[in-house]
């Protein structure tokens, strides 16, 4: 899950970053993705709004969702039978591409959409197609990354600021 919500980071959405990493039956990670345009879809031409005019001023008709980037970014031939961590529950759209990729086990943290009815369909496909789901009990409070406390020496390259990732 920690790695889905580094993922997360990259998403050029201002408003919300949503990662997904995928792991084999050994926890091997096969897949990454984030919320994103496509490519060739400039983050700076498409818009990253909420709303506008029309459907065609935000970024919904636009943006592929993190989940579905994961499982097209595979490295594997296909994801049968592994495990999806995400940062939110998935979409009904997600959803079907879960369950046509032949995951099992879908692990959320969030599921601040559980009443709408986008969530609602997600959730019966994934029990129709025997799909098992459970929220994430993280067991560490907060994960760090600080680059100041890498011990650099041994090192051939040492990083001059700031960092690029
Ligand atoms: N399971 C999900 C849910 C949403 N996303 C993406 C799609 C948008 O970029 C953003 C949601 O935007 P909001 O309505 O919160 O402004 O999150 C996703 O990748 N996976
Ligand atoms: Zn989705």
């Amino acid at each position: 899950m920690a790695l889905a919500f580094l993922a997360a980071k990259r998403s050029k959405d201002p408003s919300t970053q949503v990662g997904a990493c995928i792991v084999d039956k050994n926890n091997k990670v096969v897949g990454l993705g984030y919320n994103g345009f496509p490519i060739g879809c400039s983050d700076e031409e498409f818009p990253w709004r909420k709303g506008g005019k029309t459907d065609l001023d935000s970024k919904y008709m636009y943006v592929c969702h993190a989940e579905m980037n994961a499982i097209l970014n595979k490295i594997t031939a296909d994801v049968t039978g592994c495990t999806m961590f995400v940062a939110l529950f998935p979409c009904a759209e997600c959803a079907k591409i879960i369950i046509q990729s032949r995951i099992s086990t879908v692990v959320y943290m969030s599921d601040k959409h559980a009443s709408k009815n986008e969530t609602i369909a997600s959730k019966r496909m994934l029990d129709a197609a025997g799909i098992k789901y459970r929220r994430h009990i993280p067991r560490e409070k907060k994960i760090v990354i600080d680059f100041d406390d890498v011990d650099w020496s041994g090192m051939s390259q040492v990083p001059q600021s700031p960092v690029k990732n």
